[in-house]
């Protein structure tokens, strides 16, 4: 199995307070995984370890084959948008483009160009201007026109309309056919995971308490009807 995502006993401590602990976990390459858990159980710890945003307090994780964020390369074949989906407020929509161009050797540029004009935005512009919903779209079209081995997204939907939400989801079941795409998303819309997702990763209290294919986990558990069934037994049953 090609393992897109590693960790092997990684933990990430702030002062006395462990944020994640003992993660051993592998997920499979082509794969579309829902992480998610309870409020901070760690989901954005792990993702911002796997982008190289945080370093690990022990423990080890290998993201495509190398080291987080340690060089131009493995930079390139990850893309991460995180929770407070960062973007340049004084910059235009078309100048996050040409900097994406210049940094992004596999740059898509028609891909994100289509994308805005689907959603209606002009490219002139500047993102300090943009909603938050707005924001959030520049941030994933950015993330998406890298066409990184692995995309990482930290509650990608949260700020988005349900016609946004929707639209969203199947562009991204759209790039992972056509662009041989992994991702990892947290949401706590069990119901937006069930739509994309064909693997699970559950956090509670810091620690992996679930993880593997969707369909397995739930013929393994007969008795339960759903993912939301299965999302919610598993954090009740770790409390
Ligand atoms: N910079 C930080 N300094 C100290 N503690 C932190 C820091 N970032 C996160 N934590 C703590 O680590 C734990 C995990 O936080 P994390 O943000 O990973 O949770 P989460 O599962 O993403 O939560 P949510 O669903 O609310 O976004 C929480 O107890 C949080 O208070």
């Amino acid at each position: 199995m090609t393992a897109v995502l590693r960790a092997q006993g990684l933990g990430k401590r702030y002062k006395q307070r462990w944020a994640l602990s003992d993660c051993t976990l592998e997920v499979p390459a082509g794969r579309v995984v829902g992480l998610v858990g309870p409020n901070g159980a760690g989901k954005s710890t792990l993702l911002n370890l796997a982008a190289g945003m945080l370093t690990p307090s022990e423990g080890t994780i290998e993201v495509c084959g190398g080291r987080p964020a340690s060089g131009a390369a493995q930079l390139g074949k990850v893309g991460f948008v995180a929770q407070d989906t960062p973007v340049y407020a004084g910059l235009s929509i078309e100048d996050h483009f040409r900097l994406g161009a210049r940094l992004n050797p596999g740059w898509d540029d028609r891909l994100a160009r289509d994308r805005i004009r689907r959603l209606g935005l002009d490219p002139a512009q500047r993102a300090g201007r943009l909603s938050g919903g707005q924001r959030a779209q520049l941030a994933l079209t950015l993330g998406i026109a890298k066409c990184p081995e692995l995309l990482i997204l930290d509650e990608p939907v949260a700020a988005l309309d349900p016609l946004a939400r929707s639209r969203f989801l199947d562009d991204l079941t759209e790039a992972v056919a056509e662009l041989e795409l992994s991702v990892v998303l947290s949401s706590h819309l069990v119901s937006d995971l069930e739509r994309c997702c064909d693997h699970l990763i559950v956090l509670v209290d810091s620690r992996v308490q679930l993880a593997g294919d969707i369909e397995e986990l739930l013929t393994s558990r007969d008795h339960v009807g759903n993912l939301e069934e299965l999302v919610l037994t598993t954090m009740e049953g770790s409390r």
